[in-house]
């Protein structure tokens, strides 16, 4: 039986990132006057996610997403070409409105515990050795963009043998630095017995 389809990215395997890699560019998907978006930093936290919100190449069931320090992204090329698909969301995705691919993703709330931190697609890129995926968030949220219910203990299963863990929201650790965030600001952080 074919195993199941998560993303291109990973389905014939993850592969690993490149030692000192120092980045590229994101190349949306338009033949003519294609955004080019330089990312000049290796990317961390990769991860594919099952969130409805998040771009999927055509017909992949998650997205791949990592981020990397907004002071690394540079639009190059053809930038007025870029929309901000929903301004009231917390990431705000900065659009191709020709292709539809999402070139950026930003936090624009100051007080956001990855406030700084730009979300990106690196298989937009056709340079070798970005940071590899390491978990899969937001998966049982596929069945929000139409996903067999019956399907996901396939699909979780798949994920683990890929050695992408599944989780229903983010990985354990980005939680715990969300949570520690947010104690810190209502000052409820734990200081020690
Ligand atoms: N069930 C919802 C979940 C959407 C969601 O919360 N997505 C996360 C992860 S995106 C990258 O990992 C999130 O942080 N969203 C904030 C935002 O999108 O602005 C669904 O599937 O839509
Ligand atoms: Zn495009
Ligand atoms: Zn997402």
């Amino acid at each position: 039986m074919a195993s199941v389809s998560i993303h291109p990215a990973v389905d014939h395997g993850v592969k690993p990132g490149k030692d000192n890699f120092a980045g590229g560019t994101l190349t949306c998907l338009c033949a003519d006057k294609p955004v080019k978006v330089k990312v000049g930093a290796q990317t961390a936290h990769n991860h594919v996610c099952g969130c409805s919100r998040c771009w999927k190449p055509k017909g992949a069931v998650f997205a791949q997403i990592a981020v990397v320090g907004r002071d690394k992204v540079e639009v190059l090329e053809n930038g007025d070409k870029l929309a901000i698909v929903d301004p009231s969301a917390t990431i705000q995705r900065h659009a191709c409105k020709v292709c539809g691919t999402h070139m950026i993703g930003r936090i624009e709330n100051k007080e956001h515990p990855f406030y700084g931190l730009d979300f990106v697609h690196t298989e937009l890129s056709k340079e070798d050795g970005w940071a590899a995926p390491g978990f899969a968030a937001f998966v049982s949220s596929i069945i929000e963009s139409g996903y067999n219910p019956a399907g996901m203990d396939a699909v979780r299963g798949r994920l683990n043998d890929l050695g992408l863990p599944p989780y229903d929201c983010l990985s354990p650790a980005l939680m715990d630095a969300i949570a520690t965030h947010t104690a810190k600001a209502k000052g409820t952080l734990y200081k020690g017995a």
